[in-house]
């Protein structure tokens, strides 16, 4: 189920207000109908880590196919009033609103696919009144989920092959917060979400154990497991940290042995608190010796991808890992600091003018053109992006620069295999593209993160992966740069 079925609601207003305002400026100056070109990028790896993972394109297509101001949303216009206590938006402006009917290009990069800095993920071309008031929705969307397939992706790294549950409903940001981030964990790996609207929109495999209140509610922790079992006898897990956790263990297998006599065995136990490592090796030591050796070791509270790796090295004996808080927040980068910009511009005689935003750093000077990123393989791994203008396509020697450093180059040997990553998904404001079900996003992530060489992957300090200008679109950026910084002289003078 997309995001405009959830919310049974028009997604036309869910945008900035200066996105509007602008649109009507366009509509005023007669502009509207000028051809656009934005790209959706962002400009460095969440997590100080050596890649990302996109997500959220699905919930983005559903918002483009539904791209209509109802009646409700123009009358909501309509109310709004400008310092002067007079009308902001003119009726002929809702009136155009009215009619607007979505006819962009839309190229993106589809999900579950890696991706880095500086690429675009999204492209969008056509009037700009319309690419105007889709950036606001389309970062929404896309920021957050490809915030949260990393993280997950992290994690489910971290866990080496274990089984990883998103936990975070309760301490997401809001109610979308929790279920866009269970959508976008599953993408990035995790087995399974507690989440249960997210496990019914999505069809994710949900799961669960129970809490410290069930423990609390009975007068014996061992009672409270019994009767736990009484109701579930195929499917418990038992939290045995409510009171003294070895104690609780002891509890835990006392009822796993009812339960064994009684034709059932016992999911597993959950720790929550204390010294995680040293409390899953005793464990797991003394389920072993009561002829458990099944009964599975999970493991909660504030874990992250740091923690896992540092438990796994400490020989923790955890098997199952529940990941809330860190994970569906972000809670070391909670932004992706993903922009929309506009590249190209076509003039009224149908030539593009390409435009670049300035900086003082290099870093955040936007790129012009039409741009696609194509990935190099060699073999079943991935060795460098050269993104490039579709209009000026790719020079011979297929050699690209370094997008902050134009010192350094980097050539593909001709045994290299490419890919172009951007696909079609709308054309003249018509779907072309079928997104996969979320089972086949999260294999692809499992598979690209395959053709990604581990020294990307590391948490400290990972390799930094080659992503390039194309070499004829650096020199038309560079070029561009010249020509704005004398005009800037010019006016200074
Ligand atoms: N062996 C370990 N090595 C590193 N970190 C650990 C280890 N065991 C637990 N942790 C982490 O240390 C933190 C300790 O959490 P906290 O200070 O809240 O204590 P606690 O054990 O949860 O106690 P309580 O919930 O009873 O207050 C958690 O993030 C937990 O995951
Ligand atoms: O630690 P997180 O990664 O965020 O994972 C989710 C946390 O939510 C629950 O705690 P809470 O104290 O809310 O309830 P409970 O322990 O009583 O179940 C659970 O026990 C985890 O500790
Ligand atoms: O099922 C659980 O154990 C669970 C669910 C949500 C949050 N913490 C734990």
């Amino acid at each position: 189920m997309n995001i405009s079925q959830r919310y049974q609601l028009s997604l036309a207003l869910l945008t900035d207000m200066y996105q509007l305002t602008m649109a009507q400026g366009y509509w005023k100056k007669e502009m509207q109908e000028q051809e656009a070109v934005f790209h959706l990028y962002f400009r460095s790896n969440p997590f100080k880590g050596g890649y990302t993972v996109c997500a959220g394109l699905e919930d983005a297509l559903d918002l483009l196919r539904n791209f209509k101001f109802t009646e409700e949303d123009l009358a909501y216009l309509k109310g709004l009033k400008g310092s002067q206590n007079q009308q902001l938006f003119e009726d002929g402006f809702l009136d155009h609103l009215r009619h607007l009917e979505f006819t962009c290009d839309v190229d993106a990069i589809p999900e579950g696919t890696v991706v880095f800095p500086n690429e675009p993920l999204l492209r969008i071309k056509g009037p700009i009144l319309q690419c105007q008031l889709l950036e606001t929705p389309l970062l929404t969307i896309l920021n957050f989920q490809t915030l949260i397939a990393t993280k997950a992706a992290r994690v489910v790294d971290a866990a080496q092959g274990d089984n990883v549950l998103e936990f975070g409903m309760r301490r997401a940001q809001g109610p979308d917060g929790a279920i866009s981030a269970a959508r976008a964990a599953f993408i990035g790996g995790v087995g399974a979400t507690s989440n249960m609207m997210a496990g019914q929109l999505f069809n994710i495999p949900v799961k669960g154990t129970h809490a410290h209140s069930w423990v609390m509610s009975f007068d014996e922790e061992q009672d409270a497991f019994s009767s736990y079992a009484d109701v579930f006898p195929h499917d418990s897990v038992f939290l045995v940290d409510t009171y003294k956790t070895l104690d609780g263990i002891k509890k835990a297998i006392e009822v796993a042995r009812q339960m064994r006599a009684n034709g059932s065995e016992l999911r597993g136990i959950r720790l929550d608190s204390g010294d995680l490592a040293y409390l899953s090796i005793e464990g797991r030591r003394m389920l072993d010796e009561a002829s458990f050796p099944k009964v599975s070791i999970l493991a909660s509270n504030d874990l992250d991808e740091h923690l896992i790796q540092s438990l796994k090295l400490q020989g923790a004996r955890i098997d199952t890992w529940g990941i809330g808080t860190k994970l569906v927040t972000a809670y070391d980068q909670p932004a992706l600091g993903g922009v929309y910009k506009l590249a190209a511009f076509r003039q009224a005689d149908g030539e593009w003018d390409y435009k670049l935003k300035l900086s003082e750093q290099l870093i955040k000077i936007s790129t012009p053109g039409i741009l696609q990123v194509r990935r190099f393989y060699q073999g079943n791994t991935i060795v460098g992006d050269m993104i490039y203008s579709e209009p000026l396509e790719v020079n011979t020697s297929g050699t690209m620069v370094h997008p902050n450093d134009p010192t350094q180059r980097k050539s593909f040997s001709k045994e290299c295999h490419y890919e172009d990553l951007l696909v079609p998904v709308f054309r003249s404001g018509k779907q072309v593209y079928d997104s996969p079900a979320l089972g086949a996003i999260q294999q692809r992530t499992k598979q690209q993160l395959s053709l990604l060489h581990e020294t990307y992957r590391r948490f400290l300090n990972p390799h930094i992966y080659k992503v390039g200008l194309e070499e004829r679109l650096h020199d038309q950026k560079m070029n561009l740069i010249i020509q704005l910084r004398k005009k800037e002289q010019n006016q200074e003078a």
